[in-house]
Formats: structure tokens, C-alpha cells, sequence
């Protein structure tokens, strides 16, 4: 970044969290249990044990977390709702209380100057909806649609930018392919079929909104540029194929209605031949994409499943908790990729941040009782993240809106509460919140739009 940064006119300074990650009281209030109520619950499945029953208690303390929203000065937060707690079967009967959990939510940031963003879909699969399928059965295009339509029904105005997907492609490669998330499945079969499905629902949702809806509508996606490890041709198919099944797979149908043909490469005889209509659903216009960066891959060839590609650790790197290099520039290079291959469509960072040690319990100054918690590799990282999002603006790249993972720490999915992500510290034991030094500077860049990087 060569100059001090200035921001577009009514770019938006926010965080991101996703419902079963932070609420807690997956039951609560005739709510039906997710997929993730079940994994959890499985034993073995969760690092320590750890489970969403309580996670940050945010389906009580939602008021209290507003409002340290609206300290921090944050003009938009994008969150999820949970199917089960609308649709506690998945489909046909609607839990009311479900609907109004969120419904006062919405109505809260609102009057706090908060725009929410809301993602109908972050992995919480109703339980009911697995148990005839879930995403193998292509009836779920419709379920999708279902409880789309009546989240636009009762939130539309309200909200005014939609997603109807959190990154499709983990999803479909840890919950169908490796097995780490729900739904637990590892095989290379019904991947793809997941992987189609989800397109297909996207579709059908947003073609629902088309109907119903009179604000802006699109998908989140987790990308993130792949550098072959050398010139070699192994290495630079390998790349290839790497950049195809993650970079490719879900905005190539949704923006050009086709897949890469690396698709048929690598999964061979379990890539199905997709019926011709079924790209009609999918590729419906869209108003915005998210795109979710967390790091880069440097990719050599390898013997592996399903991609016979590996990543190349790099000696001189620097990487987080969850073993993700940083690499900023991976960002700005991701960034102009999306706008050479898919135009000049408005781009949200939907999601962005790290995981670094922070203790379990905030510091606490004997004098005042003042707590604190200190996280400087954490506004190291974003520093040079939202530095790339401002190079890539300068580029030409539409880019109106930087959403930071996460608002609070919260649960890590089948990592527990072992990684912290959050610029809000969460002492579990007593649900405490401490702002870490990061939300405090994340407040200066919000209030400077951007100048005090
Ligand atoms: O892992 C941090 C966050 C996670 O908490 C969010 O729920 C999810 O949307 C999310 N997506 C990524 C992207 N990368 C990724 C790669 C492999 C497995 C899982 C996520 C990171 N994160």
C-alpha cells in the first residue's frame, strides 16, 4: 500500500459470525437439532469434546453483543440463520420464535446503524432434512428455496443484502469428501452430488428471491490463489487442478454456467453428466460475491486424494494457529483474478482474519480492573489484509465491504473452542467479553474510514 488509504463512499466496515458458531441453545424455543447438534454429539468428532450447546450464549446475550457492535463502530454485520430454528423439520411448519429470535436482531442492528448481512445457509443442516438425504436428494433444491422464501417474506426491506450459501465448496469437501464436518461422509461419489446440489439450491433460492425480494442477493465462496511450487509441468497441473476444485468449482457455474473441465479430471468416473437444465437454476444473476480469504497455497504434485496435488510449507512463512500462511498479497492476486475471469461484479470480503494464541481469560489491571487482551500478530495480520483489499480497489476492483472473522471467538467447528478468531475475547467459563486491542484498532480504522491503517 503506497499512500494513506482512502476508502470508498459507503464502503462497509463489519464482522462476520455464523449461527451454530456462536448462539448456543440449539434447542431453545422449538428449535429441531442440525447436523452439527448430531456431529457434535458424536463422540470423537469434536476436538475435546467441545459442542455448540452453549458456544458464546448469543441466542441471550444478542443485546449485550449489539452493543458492543455499535461501541466498535461497525456499519454492517453479517451473521446466519439457523434452517432448524425456522423450519425445525426443514420443511413445511415454521417455528415463530424462531423467526422473531432473528427478527429482533435484525431490528437492533438496524437502530444501531448496523447493516446486517444475512447468509440463510452456514453448514447447519436441519437434522430432519439429512435423515432424507440432505444434500444428495435433489428435493433439496426446493427445501432450500422453502426457507428462503420465508425468511424473505418476514426480513426483506429489513435486510437488503442476502447470501444463500457459505462457502459450498467446505461443505461439500469436509462434510461428503474428507468427513471432518457434518455430515461425516468421505466418498469421492457423493461429493460431486453435493457439490451439484448446493449449486442447484443457490439457484432456486435465488431465483425465489427474484420473486419475493427487492434488495441484492448472492454467494460466499472460500478461495484462495494457488502458486505452483516450481515450473515444472506435474507442478503446474497440479496447480491447476487445485485452482479448478476450489477457485473454479462453485463461481464458474453460478457466473458462467458451466464447470472446469479439471472437474471430470479429478473425480473421473464419479463426476457425473450434469443434465443441461440443471445450469439454467444455477446460473441466475447475481448482485454481489463474497469472497472469503483466509491465505494462499503454494501446490507441487503429489500423490493425493482426490487432487494428486499437495501444498509446499514455506520455510520463510509466517502461519497462524490453524496452520494458514499469511499472505496478504494472496488477496490482492485473488481479488484481480475474480475481476479478469468474472467481471466487474461488486465484491464483499465476507470473511477475513486469524487465529492466534489469545489466553482463555483477559488480563486484568489490579489498579483500575480494567481488562485487556493483547493480540498484535492479529492487527499485524489485518493490517496487511485490508491494505490488499485497498491495492486491489486502486486497481479497479470493485470491492464494497470488509467483513473481519469473527465479531467474538467462538466455536471452531470440529476444532471446539480451541482456536480464537474472534476481536472479542470470550472467557467461556463466564461468557465475559473483552474487546482485544485488535477491535480497538479495527474502531480507529472504522472512525478514520480507513486512514489509520
Ligand atoms: O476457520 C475459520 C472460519 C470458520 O470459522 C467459518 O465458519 C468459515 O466460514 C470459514 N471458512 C474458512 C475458509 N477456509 C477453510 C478451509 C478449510 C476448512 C475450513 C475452512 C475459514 N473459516
Amino acid at each position: 500500500m503506497s499512500q494513506t488509504p482512502v476508502f470508498p463512499e459507503g464502503f462497509l466496515w463489519g464482522a462476520a459470525t455464523a449461527a451454530h458458531q456462536i448462539e448456543g441453545s440449539p434447542l431453545a424455543d422449538g428449535a429441531g437439532p442440525s447436523i452439527w447438534t448430531r456431529f457434535a454429539h458424536t463422540p470423537g468428532m469434536m476436538l475435546n469434546g467441545d459442542t455448540g450447546d452453549v458456544a458464546c450464549d448469543h441466542y441471550n446475550r444478542w443485546r449485550e453483543d449489539v452493543k458492543l457492535m455499535r461501541e466498535l463502530g461497525l456499519t454492517a454485520y453479517r451473521f446466519s440463520v439457523s434452517w432448524s430454528r425456522i423450519l425445525p423439520e426443514g420443511t413445511g411448519r415454521v417455528n415463530p420464535k424462531g423467526v422473531d429470535f432473528y427478527s429482533r436482531l435484525v431490528d437492533a442492528l438496524l437502530e444501531n446503524g448496523i447493516e446486517p448481512l444475512l447468509t440463510l445457509y452456514h453448514w447447519d443442516l436441519p437434522a430432519a432434512l439429512d435423515d432424507r438425504g440432505g444434500w444428495l436428494n435433489r428435493d433439496i433444491a426446493d427445501w432450500f428455496a422453502e426457507y428462503a422464501g420465508v425468511m424473505y417474506r418476514a426480513l426483506d426491506g429489513r435486510v437488503k443484502k442476502w447470501v444463500t450459501l457459505n462457502e459450498p465448496w467446505v461443505v461439500t469437501d469436509g462434510g461428503y469428501l474428507h468427513g471432518a464436518l457434518a455430515p461425516g461422509h468421505r466418498s469421492r461419489f457423493e461429493a460431486p452430488i453435493a457439490s451439484h446440489n448446493l449449486m442447484r439450491a443457490h439457484g432456486a433460492a435465488v431465483k425465489a428471491y427474484r420473486e419475493l425480494g427487492k434488495h441484492e442477493i448472492g454467494l460466499v465462496v472460500n478461495i484462495e490463489p494457488k502458486y505452483p511450487a516450481s515450473d515444472s509441468a506435474e507442478d503446474q497441473a497440479a496447480t491447476r487442478r487445485a485452482h479448478a476444485y476450489m477457485n473454479e468449482q462453485y463461481l464458474h457455474p453460478a457466473l458462467l454456467g458451466h464447470y472446469p473441465p479439471e472437474l471430470k479430471e479429478i473425480f473421473g468416473e464419479a463426476w457425473p453428466d450434469w443434465p443441461a437444465e440443471d445450469f439454467e437454476l444455477i446460473k441466475q444473476k447475481l448482485d454481489f460475491v463474497g469472497i472469503n480469504y483466509y491465505t494462499r497455497n503454494v501446490t507441487r504434485a503429489a500423490e493425493s486424494y482426490p487432487l494428486n496435488a499437495a501444498m509446499v510449507k514455506q520455510p520463510l512463512g509466517t502461519y497462524t494457529e490453524t496452520g494458514w500462511e499469511v499472505f496478504p498479497q494472496g488477496l490482492a492476486d485473488l481479488l484481480l483474478w475474480f475481476k479478469r475471469t468474472y467481471g466487474d461484479l461488486p465484491v464483499y470480503i465476507t470473511e477475513n482474519g486469524a487465529a492466534f494464541f489469545d489466553p482463555p481469560t483477559a488480563d486484568v489491571d489490579p489498579r483500575t480492573g480494567a481488562r485487556r487482551v493483547r493480540d498484535p500478530l492479529r492487527i499485524d495480520y489485518l493490517r496487511k489484509h485490508i491494505g490488499a483489499v485497498y491495492d486491489a480497489i486502486q486497481a479497479g476492483v470493485d470491492v464494497r465491504g470488509y467483513m473481519l472473522w469473527s465479531l467474538l471467538d467462538n466455536l471452531e467447528w470440529s476444532l471446539g473452542y480451541s482456536k480464537r478468531f474472534g476481536m472479542i475475547h470470550v472467557n467461556y467459563a463466564t461468557q465475559e467479553r473483552t474487546p482485544k486491542d485488535s477491535a480497538r484498532w479495527y474502531a480507529e480504522v472504522i472512525r478514520t474510514h480507513g486512514r489509520k491503517l
